[in-house]
């Protein structure tokens, strides 16, 4: 079966339709499983958001561009080194809250992201069109449901129980720290006036790193998704390892969009992307107005929540 993979190539401009094929068995190799064909014809992806423009436009005039584009010139200027590391050191005790994953999911109630051109809406309207969209075209591929319902849990520490980051230490797109900022992320030019920005040990292209030293050994931005891949990890989930590679690294466009900081990963990065690239569809393409009935599927994720996590978990 053949898939439609949207790709954007290395400096953003060049967007081409590929072709991916993928093959219809689930083969185990080294542990990850290899995606599937969805279940029907795929995925449509719409090509405007709620807000009558191209998805992930970043330039289009509008009130909300004006905040976003805030949201990325502070997030640009104190996103350092040593500010990521002070954070993992931090959010790494796990000693803020106890609670279960469904709470963490009634808490981001309240939270709106101002780093999102496509979506205005409460948090959890956003876990659960992903995790439904997902559902449907791979409706045996419980795992990733799951994902879909929990990949932004960790914008819960905007919440003030958390401390309530900011919003630039919480969400928006990731990059690395520690070698030089690629010209797709986006709104790059307020990288000037970031410090490390102008640090000759972190301006090149590998900076502190090696070619291939794997995605694991790199620093990338503090924020919702390295927080929950920490959460997941330390309170012992039995997902699969794909799900937390999605979960950490879902919102580094530049990597799984425009293929940059591709020295960096090693082979099983490259494995675990085939299964990002397939999840980005549904998290992006599924914002929209469209409401789901919570109570209706609760009692489903429910199930899968009793399955993968324990029922109380350190935030
Ligand atoms: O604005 C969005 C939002 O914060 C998402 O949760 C994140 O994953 C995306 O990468 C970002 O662009
Ligand atoms: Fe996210
Ligand atoms: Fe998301």
């Amino acid at each position: 079966m053949t898939i439609l993979i949207e790709q954007i190539e290395n400096g953003a401009q060049a967007e081409e339709q590929k072709t991916l094929t993928i093959t219809n068995d689930l083969v185990l190799d080294g542990g990850f499983a290899e995606p599937k064909e969805a279940s029907n014809d795929g995925f449509l992806a719409p090509e405007i958001n709620a807000f009558g423009h191209s998805f992930r436009d970043y330039d289009a005039e509008s009130q909300r561009q004006k905040t976003v584009e805030e949201f990325y010139r502070l997030n640009h200027i104190h996103q350092t080194y040593d500010f990521v590391k002070r954070k993992r050191e931090e959010y790494g005790k796990l000693d803020k809250i106890e609670m279960s994953i469904w709470e963490c999911c009634e808490l981001l109630n309240d939270v709106i992201d101002e780093s999102d051109p496509d979506l205005d809406e409460p948090q959890i309207e956003h876990l659960l069109q992903t995790a439904e969209a997902i559902r449907k075209d791979y409706p045996d591929e419980d795992w990733l449901h799951l994902t879909g319902l929990i990949h932004d849990l960790g914008k819960v520490l905007l919440h003030p129980s958390f401390g309530g980051l900011p919003q630039w230490a919480v969400v928006g797109d990731t990059h690395p720290l520690g070698c030089a900022f690629d010209e797709s992320i986006v709104h790059h030019k307020y990288f000037e006036g970031n410090p490390d920005y102008h640090n000759p040990a972190y301006n090149t292209k590998c900076g502190i790193y090696s070619e291939g030293c794997g995605l694991d050994n790199v620093m990338i931005t503090w924020g919702h998704d390295d927080y929950m891949y920490l959460v997941a990890k330390e309170n012992k989930t039995t997902l699969p390892p794909a799900a937390l590679f999605i979960i950490r690294y879902h919102s580094f466009y530049p990597l799984h969009r425009c293929g940059a900081y591709t020295h960096l990963m090693n082979e099983q990065d490259k494995e675990s992307m085939k299964w990002l690239k397939i999840f980005n569809k549904y998290d992006l393409y599924s914002k929209s107005k469209v409401r789901i009935d919570v109570e209706e599927v609760k009692p489903y994720y429910m199930s899968l929540i009793e399955k993968y996590f324990p029922a109380k978990l350190r935030w």
